[in-house]
């Protein structure tokens, strides 16, 4: 598929984005564009609102698997692009979009100079949440084609374009969301005393939780919590009943995501009697680490080598991916591809260069043909 047919696609799905298990203009779009390539040999099959693209190996010795993620961002583009997203409330913001298209053209090559061995293509609904990685993985379509690998990768906003980038062992971190919603009393804003004020609570609570990273993890080791977003109130004259925090929990290590959820249960019963509130928790998604295999990984880097795109060594990051269940399960790696955006991931401004689509395809189709 030539460039300027991968740009139209990159802009046509830059313009469509769907939240998680919604992507369903997503998915008759990819279907529509699977079908236009008029290749015989590519079997597809619907699974809610992804797909699988399979396309059987000449002399088969392994089935590969290739995932991409599909779904979109609640976050209002800014990037004033004439192709910008045309559902207002939506993004591609953490460039899904070149994801797909890297995706389809990948398809396209391997369908179109088949290759020894199989290859599953894996179209996944919503990575950013609630997580389409686990419910695909379970299901009857998905066990049939044994994967002996899997890759994927992810768009990287400070890299240049033309350079990749992972490492083995941990490349991103396992997540945890974060829910918590405060009950307390309202009442008259000249008379606080004769309320539970839950802007106060809240808000004491957010900056005090920071201590549980600072003071109950090793600084040896890493945590992040992040709070997103905070809820509360009805009007300037009212003391606010209710407050919601939404927000993440990271760690490098999984046994550390168990230590920050007690000491936070245990922050939030200190926090009911002293502010004599109701306090609940609720994790809601959980993601499992990056995991890079190191043979895979190694391999990676020699196809790499061979190419003139460059290859970097990664540090470990983060951020999150579902992915992560995948290579608990079935040998492979992630990486990062550059894309030189000023504005980095989960950014109204994302605008990552068009160019690293190219570099992208030749990095998967590559390792597609030459990985063991
Ligand atoms: C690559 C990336 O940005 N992934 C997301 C994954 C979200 C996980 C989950 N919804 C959470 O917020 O914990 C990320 O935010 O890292």
């Amino acid at each position: 598929m030539n460039k300027e047919k991968l740009i139209e696609i990159r802009r046509e799905l830059h313009q469509i984005p769907e939240l998680g298990f919604r992507e369903y203009k997503t998915q008759e779009y990819l279907l529509k564009t699977i079908a236009e390539m008029n290749l015989p040999n590519i079997q597809v099959t619907r699974w809610k609102t992804g797909l699988f693209a399979f396309v059987e190996g000449l002399n088969p010795k392994q089935t590969i698997g290739y995932r991409t993620d599909i779904d979109g961002l609640p976050i209002v583009e800014e990037t004033g692009l004439p192709f910008s997203s045309q559902h207002q409330e939506n993004m591609h913001a953490c460039g899904h979009d070149i994801h797909m298209t890297i995706a389809l053209g990948a398809l396209y090559e391997v369908a179109s100079n088949p290759v020894d061995d199989n290859i599953l293509f894996i179209f996944q609904p919503a990575e950013e949440g609630p997580g389409g990685a686990e419910p695909i993985m379970n299901s009857e379509t998905f066990k049939q084609w044994k994967l002996d690998k899997i890759f994927a990768l992810h768009i990287a906003p400070e890299l240049p374009v033309g350079t990749v980038s992972s490492r083995a062992g941990i490349l991103f971190a396992n997540t945890s969301e974060l829910f918590i919603d405060f009950k307390g009393k309202g009442g008259h804003a000249a008379y606080p005393h004769l309320t539970k004020d839950m802007i106060v609570t809240a808000s004491t609570f957010v900056t005090q939780l920071q201590q549980i990273i600072s003071r109950k993890i090793d600084p040896l080791d890493s945590g992040v919590i992040t709070i997103g977003k905070m809820t509360a109130g009805t009007v300037q004259n009212i003391i606010a009943e209710k407050a919601r925090l939404e927000g993440t929990i990271r760690t490098l290590q999984p046994e550390t995501m168990t230590v920050i959820k007690s000491e936070l249960e245990r922050f939030i019963e200190g926090f009911q009697l002293s502010y004599d509130c109701e306090i609940a928790v609720d994790y809601g998604a959980m993601y499992y680490q990056v995991y890079n295999e190191s043979n895979c990984v190694n391999q990676f880097q020699e196809i790499i080598n061979s190419t003139d795109l460059t290859y970097i060594e990664a540090n470990a990051a983060m951020t999150g991916e579902d992915f992560g269940y995948f290579l608990k399960e079935i040998p492979g790696f992630m990486f990062w591809l550059g894309v030189d955006s000023e504005y980095g991931l989960h950014h109204s401004k994302l605008n990552p260069d068009e160019e690293a689509i190219i570099a992208g395809v030749k990095a998967v189709t590559e390792t597609i043909r030459r990985i063991d």
